[in-house]
């Protein structure tokens, strides 16, 4: 018998709960039964410069998450690696077409299941001549067909003083021309963002004018900034747009350099924290995406009727 466990959190307790599908063969069905919740994977992994490494880790995870019934696995920012200076990021990045992608379309179809590959280091245009690449966040079907690519558009150039955060993403990246609609999924309507997108509420509205359910954003945050706004602004995401927040995310140390904070995490449209994979192991968390409670959070609080976005934004430009 197949068991899978999803971590929940109540308050300051945390459950494990172990959750016994009645027979094996429903897992397969699962995505496609219209009375069953469909299942979303939330992975949180260590990525270091070895890509062949990081590649073996992330498969047994989706493979896990697989078995445990999901329909779609979420992989985080930096899912390929995590370089330990500018050259090596540079170096080891390639296109769409390179061996990377080309394994995970592979992973996907021998799977049958859909995958969220977030952050991935994709050379840009004119490579050969400006040594630029995007930080890329790409959805692979379950027939293993890239259907959506969306290109990181903030990017982290950022210095702490005195708290030894100093990352300049700019300094080899290049943002991204902007939104990609939200894609259709078998857990619902996707929304795309990566990492510091996340403190942009402007994005995650626009994407919910655009009719997203789930909103994702893959993430390697520093440890300083994560302990500090992580949980705040995630579940802030998910309580202004009423839609499901997943967040697969790096932790612990990639190398002497640098280490992430962790805590892949799963909101509810009601702002509830309904699966975390904690700040010290890789692992995976499962959770139920139910559409009926997006329906009924929405129902009752119909926020994106009452918004009044117009009003404030010309009474800014009358105002100057
Ligand atoms: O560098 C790579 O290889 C992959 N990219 C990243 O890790 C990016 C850019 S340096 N990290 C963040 O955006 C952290 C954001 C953050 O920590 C916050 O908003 O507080």
């Amino acid at each position: 018998m197949l068991a899978f466990s999803v971590i929940f959190r109540t308050q300051a307790r945390r459950l494990r709960l172990h959750i016994l599908p009645r027979t094996s063969s429903l897992i397969g069905e699962r995505c496609r039964m219209s009375s069953m919740n469909p299942l979303a994977a939330v992975c949180q992994v260590t990525s270091t410069p070895d890509k062949e490494a990081n590649f073996a880790a992330c498969k047994r995870l989706v493979e896990q998450a697989k078995k445990r019934g999901a329909c779609m696995v979420f992989l985080p920012e930096g899912f390929d690696y995590i370089g330990s200076s500018r050259d090596e990021t540079l170096e080891l990045s390639e296109s769409m077409e390179g061996d990377t992608i080309s394994r995970y379309t592979q992973l996907a179809r021998k799977l049958e299941v859909w995958l969220s590959l977030g952050g991935f280091h994709e050379r840009g245009e004119k490579w050969e001549s400006d040594r630029r690449i995007y930080n890329s966040h790409i959805i692979i079907n379950a027939q293993g067909h890239v259907v959506s690519v969306y290109r990181k558009g903030h990017l982290f150039d950022v210095e702490l003083t005195g708290k030894g955060v100093s990352l300049k993403e700019s300094a080899f990246t290049i943002p991204g021309p902007g939104l990609t609609p939200p894609v259709q999924t078998p857990i619902g309507k996707v929304g795309l963002g990566v990492c510091y997108d996340l403190r942009f509420p402007e994005l995650s509205l626009a994407l919910r004018r655009q009719e997203a359910e789930i909103l994702t954003y893959p993430s390697a945050f520093t440890v300083t900034t994560g302990a500090a706004h992580w949980e705040v602004l995630l579940r802030a995401r998910a309580i202004e747009t009423q839609c499901f927040v997943l967040a697969a995310a790096q932790v612990g140390s990639h190398h002497a350099k640098r280490a992430s904070y962790g805590h892949a995490l799963a909101v509810d449209p009601w702002g509830v924290v309904i699966g975390d994979c904690g700040g010290v192991e890789t692992g995976v968390a499962l959770v139920e995406i139910d559409m009926q409670k997006l329906r009924d959070t929405r129902r009752d609080m119909p926020v994106q009727q009452h918004r009044r976005e117009a009003t404030f934004y010309s009474s800014l430009d009358s105002t100057g």
